[in-house]
């Protein structure tokens, strides 16, 4: 369970003061809504459903954005979140008021909804079903790491729950003008306000694209899918079905959350087998690119996991951090660079060229640090690999977000040679507490590094490309001033969740407008269909 939301910071801030500070507190409705503030628009009601918020549950970035984007949003929208009410939220000291009950629905069980209130006025709406959602594990995988072999059931049972809210069929006296759907485990539920013919209109968003929730045809029963959805036009892909296809389908529009690897996936290289629909989808204008962002409470000055607080040019408060790191992995005491990995350990982030590249990094004088889990295979090669170099290289295998912190902040360099990444967060965070990344050139990482200013690129997924960059960056360390210089340039990032507004702001309204007008053109079709029968009657009647 993580614990960056901007909700704990003011949750620490209300405990502390006993009140929540006005500025923190989410506000809604009250505020013109315009893109970004400036227009006189109304609010707009949107449903954000997800597999995970940092408030309770987080894996991964997911679990970032799910937190912060919501509440970005609100000071200009009435956005709500929908998502299944896994055991830390049943564990939580949060009050869950029941608001709705739905009923079975082919192999989906019934449920029922419950509404959180959070500390700064975000409504969080929680699906229960204890017998999908509360388990031991995280919300894809067993404690082993091995995926729940009912995931379609538990994901197919959130989407179908989303779109019974925006239909207005769960008991629930708010109704959402908009749906946004993010990653496979919510795809489905474009498909079913389609099939039902219902009209909200759905924005998904493709924050990885490898996952995919594709499962045997066999499951559509089970899932309520009608039969004829399963074609190339629908959800089939590959003789299967698959959830992120149905959300590339039947949703309004797409966006991913950069605006690089929004190219990437139109390409066989990045595409994933999905590559030609989503070309199709950008050149219709249906596909876009919207960076993702960091919120307030990464900030080295305030962040009260670090072991000391520091701004720039304070670089003795970043060395306390430092030393901090070291001590905790069990380094030895140095005045070399230290390196840091903060990652899930899956191929995507590229581990096995850290690992590659490792033993020159500790010829060169350098640490490295490691945290993170994920497949077996990498955690054993970590733990190896740390085996053969006691004092410069330290391991943890687990999920630690005060750890993570302080990683970013008493480290110089974070590594992160993903072989594709679609935004990636833990650039940006290490940018802010002034630890430059060395990063392959690919989606997010090269829109948000400046190579040579705030960070180190490398072109060619090969070690000597990522060495390369790494030989920079030792050099880059022992020009002090330049060193500094960079890590200045870095700590004053401009990526930041409010200018996420304004682009989702107007994706919004013009989704939802494009819906008034195609509605306009089926009334005044029905209407006329209405006068010309009519008039047929007044000429047939004598
Ligand atoms: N062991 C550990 N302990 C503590 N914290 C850990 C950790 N391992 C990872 N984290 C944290 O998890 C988050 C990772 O987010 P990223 O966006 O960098 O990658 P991820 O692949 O999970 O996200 C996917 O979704 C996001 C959101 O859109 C995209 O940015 C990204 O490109 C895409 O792959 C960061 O907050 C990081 O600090």
């Amino acid at each position: 369970m993580g614990s960056v939301a901007l909700g704990d910071v003011t949750r620490l801030l209300s405990d502390s003061l006993g009140l929540i500070p006005e500025e923190a507190r989410v506000v809604r409705q009250h505020r013109p809504a315009g893109g970004g503030g400036k227009g006189r628009e109304s609010p707009l009601q949107i449903l954000f459903v997800t597999s995970e918020i940092a408030d309770f549950v987080k894996v991964g970035g997911l679990g970032d954005v799910s937190s912060a984007l919501p509440r970005a949003l609100a000071a200009h929208h009435d956005i709500r979140v929908l998502v299944p009410a896994y055991r830390e939220m049943i564990a939580s000291d949060h009050e869950i008021k029941p608001v709705g009950t739905l009923p079975g629905f082919a192999g989906l069980p019934a449920c029922e909804i419950g509404e959180i209130t959070c500390h700064d006025g975000l409504i969080i709406y929680v699906l229960l079903c204890p017998e999908l959602y509360e388990r031991e594990g995280n919300p894809y995988c067993d404690d082993m790491g091995i995926g729940w072999d009912d995931n379609d059931i538990r994901f197919g049972r959130l989407a179908l729950a989303a779109a019974e809210i925006a239909s207005g069929h769960a008991g629930i006296d708010w109704r959402p003008q908009l749906l946004h759907l993010n990653d496979w485990p919510t795809a489905l539920a474009a498909g079913y306000l389609h099939w039902r013919d219902e009209p909200t209109p759905c924005v998904f968003t493709i924050h990885n694209l490898a996952y995919q929730g594709t499962y045997d045809p066999s499951r559509r029963q089970a899932l309520g899918i009608p039969e004829e959805a399963l074609t190339i036009d629908g959800l089939e892909f590959h003789g299967n079905l698959s959830f992120l296809k149905a959300g590339i389908v039947y949703s309004s529009r797409i966006t991913t959350v950069s605006a690089t690897y929004a190219r990437e996936i139109t390409t066989p290289e990045f595409g994933c087998g999905l590559e030609g629909l989503l070309a199709s989808k950008a050149e219709e204008g249906r596909l876009v690119g919207i960076p993702n962002g960091i919120d307030d409470s990464w900030d080295p000055r305030t962040d009260t996991h670090l072991a000391q607080a520091f701004a720039t040019n304070d670089w003795r408060g970043k060395r306390a951090n430092a030393d901090y790191v070291r001590k905790i992995f069990g380094l030895a005491v140095n005045n070399g660079p230290l390196f840091a990995v903060v990652s899930r350990l899956v191929h995507q982030k590229g581990l096995d060229m850290t690992i590659g590249v490792a033993e020159s990094i500790v010829r060169a004088g350098g640490q490295i640090v490691f945290i993170g889990r994920g497949e077996l295979p990498v955690e054993n090669a970590l733990c190896n690999l740390a085996a053969r170099f006691p004092g410069s290289i330290g391991v943890n295998i687990g999920f630690d977000e005060g750890e993570a912190r302080c990683m970013y902040a008493g480290s110089d360099f974070l590594l992160m040679p993903s072989r594709f990444e679609p935004c990636g967060l833990s650039q940006m965070y290490a940018q802010r507490f002034g630890s430059l990344p060395i990063a392959h050139r690919t989606g997010g990482l090269a829109d948000t590094i400046e190579d040579g200013v705030t960070g180190f690129l490398f072109d060619d997924m090969t070690l000597s490309s990522y060495m390369h960059a790494i030989q920079r960056a030792l050099t880059v360390f022992q020009a002090t001033d330049l060193f500094y210089a960079m890590r200045r340039a870095a700590m004053a990032g401009r990526y930041h969740w409010r200018q996420s507004i304004e682009p989702y702001t107007q994706l919004y309204r013009q989704v939802l407008s494009e819906q008034v007008l195609s509605e306009q053109v089926v009334n005044e079709a029905i209407h006329d269909d209405v006068d010309s029968n009519v008039g047929k009657v007044m000429r047939a009647t004598p």
